[in-house]
């Protein structure tokens, strides 16, 4: 009589530890979104992955133009630009290394060269993206300095003199040899004179 009810009591009790279990399960494992779900995105690791590709995207998303970048050159807001990235290192200025003069020096401009100059450190690379906020358009960089100056003074220094210079090497032998002919005439009309 009182045989099936204690098991059924149990059956009931082990079932509803199982359904527990389950969803517990569930809660620590949720199953896969499929929007979400992709060959190299497990939903396992969903939330370390997303935060390095949202860091990522939504710095990514972000392209300035240089004119913009190029203003933000004081000491309580400072960018710079080194090989198309934009960093926000107004807040870096006091602990760089090399000290915070440099870093003013180097914004309002491509700085990657003076960057790559210094030779810095894999921690310092590692260090940049920190302050990362952004690509530059690359179409609005201007063209580096150098290149102007040295077509620049090519043309202008190199012209002048070379243009002096073939005149004199013409007129130079005709001056000597026009005073040689005028002394060697009146060398002549002294001796007929004598
Ligand atoms: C976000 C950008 C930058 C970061 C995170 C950064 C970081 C660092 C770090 C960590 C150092 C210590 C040495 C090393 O680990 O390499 C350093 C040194 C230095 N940095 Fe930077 N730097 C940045 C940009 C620049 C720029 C644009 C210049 C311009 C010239 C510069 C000039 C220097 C100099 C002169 C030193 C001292 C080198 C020495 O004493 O040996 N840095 N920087």
């Amino acid at each position: 009589m009182s045989v099936g009810a204690p098991g059924q009591r149990l059956i009931g009790q082990t079932t509803a530890k199982l359904t527990d279990s389950k969803n517990l399960f569930k809660s620590i494992f949720p199953p896969p979104d499929p929007t979400r779900w992709s060959s190299s995105n497990s939903p396992i690791f969903t939330p370390l992955t997303s935060s390095l590709t949202f860091e990522e995207m939504d710095c990514g998303e972000k392209v300035f133009v240089f004119e913009e970048l190029a203003k933000r050159k004081e000491r309580d807001d400072c960018w710079l630009l080194i090989s198309g990235k934009v960093y926000d290192v107004t807040q870096f200025l006091e602990d760089h290394p090399g000290g915070d003069e440099v870093l003013l020096a180097a914004s309002g401009k491509d700085a990657t060269q003076d960057f790559e100059d210094v030779g810095h450190s894999d921690d310092a690379r590692n260090m940049m993206k920190k302050y990362y906020i952004g690509e530059v358009d690359s179409a609005t960089v201007p063209p580096p300095n150098k290149i102007k100056p040295q077509t620049y003074s090519v043309t202008q220094k190199d012209d002048e003199p070379g243009f002096l210079f073939k005149i004199l090497q013409f007129l130079v032998p005709l001056l000597i040899l026009g005073l040689a002919f005028g002394f060697q005439l009146l060398g002549k009309k002294e001796k007929t004179e004598a």
